[in-house]
């Protein structure tokens, strides 16, 4: 019989003093629930100095932003805890610290980064990290690199598939980003005075096409252990420190899928920059953000050809020229993807502060009607767009 319970504060102390690791696990004292991502508990467990020492995190049976109506999975838990702990192993300076997991009660106790701040937070605030695009690219290349074919076992890559098998997450990603928004659903969000934008995506057919390809990807190619959602509100940062958490959505797939969530998100700041700052702040700040696109995936590329050069280990991968040829088909796939995230985080069910907390509605309209324009364009002309640097030419083409 399962020994499920949704967790009380006064559990989640009790829990992280049983399996924090801590040295002290009596000074531990009280829990304060912080979630506010769409789908799970989140308790801080403080100590009696009132500092806050490690985190519990509890699956519930259910989406938490929609309610019981939305049953999922707790095996989300252990995928989340799974694909953290891998990716730990390739690159231990961007992932967060799982110290405990348990799949019974769906719950996991990990590192506490109070010292960081959600990346999306400060990119919305205009605080700079200089750093953070180039670890989020080190982060991407270690972790794909390293649970791919080019490095994995045929034998081991396939064992891998098997334990990362995410029916139901990767359905939610299914239906949200490549459904929902290319046909009239309840779970679509959207204000009224954009209408007929959205009208404009369901009758599209070249632009459906394209969906239906990225979404056949999205199926078929386990090409490395995703993230699965590293949107800037998965990344925390701190001075010189990037860290990733909340992999719940992690599985085999194909690797622009998570170079494309991640540079989507810088995307969807840039066009919501002008709705919390002035004209010359947010002019700078989306200069900024052209920046931080370029140094994501030239650190990815650069990194992902050196890694393939030293440590690829299969004999057909490892030879000259065929990683470049790959990353070509990966640069290909992530722009299409990066549309998907800009359509979905404007007109579906889950949206991005960086737009949705903009007050006044003419400006939030307008930033919403920029991300679905850029988004549709670079779906459709992904192929013709064969470079950063074109990226961030057609990104200013569409500005
Ligand atoms: N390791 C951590 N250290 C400090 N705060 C955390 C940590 N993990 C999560 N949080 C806090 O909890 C919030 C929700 O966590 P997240 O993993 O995104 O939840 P969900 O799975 O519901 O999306 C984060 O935005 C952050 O404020
Ligand atoms: C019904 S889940 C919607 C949405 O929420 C997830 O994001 P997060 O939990 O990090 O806020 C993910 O992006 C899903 O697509």
């Amino acid at each position: 019989m399962s020994q499920y319970r949704t967790f009380t504060a006064q559990d989640a102390v009790a829990y992280a003093q049983q399996f924090g690791g801590l040295e002290n696990p009596s000074s531990l004292v009280e829990a304060q629930e912080v979630g506010d991502g769409n789908l799970n508990l989140v308790f801080k467990i403080f100590d009696s100095e009132g500092v806050s020492r490690i985190i519990v995190k509890q699956a519930l049976p259910y989406v938490r932003c929609v309610g019981e109506s939305w049953p999922l999975t707790l095996d989300r838990a252990r995928l989340e805890a799974e694909t953290l702990v891998e990716h730990y192993q390739h690159s231990p300076q961007h992932t967060v610290k799982i110290h405990h997991f348990d799949p019974e009660l769906a719950v996991m106790v990990m590192e506490d980064l109070s010292s960081h701040k959600i990346w999306r937070g400060e990119l919305i605030g205009n605080v700079y990290y200089p750093q953070a695009a180039r670890q989020l690219g080190e982060y991407l290349a270690h972790t794909l690199f390293h649970t791919s074919d080019f490095y994995l076992h045929p034998h081991a890559k396939k064992a891998r598939v098997a334990q990362f098998i995410n029916p139901e997450m990767c359905e939610i990603t299914e239906d949200l980003f490549f459904n929902d928004p290319y046909q009239i659903h309840e779970r679509n969000n959207y204000p009224a005075a954009l209408e007929n934008d959205v009208a404009a995506l369901r009758n599209d057919d070249h632009l459906k096409i394209a969906v239906a390809s990225l979404k056949h990807r999205f199926f078929s190619q386990a090409e490395a252990l995703l993230h699965g959602d590293i949107h800037s509100g998965s990344i925390f940062v701190a001075d010189g420190s990037l860290k990733a958490i909340d992999a719940e959505f992690g599985y085999f797939g194909p690797i622009g899928f998570d170079i494309g969530t991640a540079i989507g998100n810088l995307l969807l700041n840039f066009c919501g920059l002008p709705g919390h700052l002035g004209i010359r702040d947010a002019a700078a700040g989306r200069e900024q953000r052209l920046i931080d696109i370029q140094q994501l995936w030239t650190t990815f590329a650069e990194r992902f050809q050196v890694l393939a050069a030293e440590k690829s280990r299969d004999a057909a991968l490892c030879v000259p020229g065929y990683a470049s040829e790959f990353l070509k088909k990966v640069w290909q796939d992530a722009i299409g993807f990066c549309g998907t995230e800009l359509i979905r985080r404007s007109v579906g069910l889950s949206h991005v502060a960086d737009i949705d907390t903009i007050q006044d509605d003419e400006m939030r309209h307008e930033c919403l009607r920029h991300a679905i324009t850029l988004g549709k364009a670079l779906i459709v002309i992904a192929d013709r767009i064969d470079s950063v640097d074109a990226l961030v030419a057609r990104v200013r083409q569409y500005s």
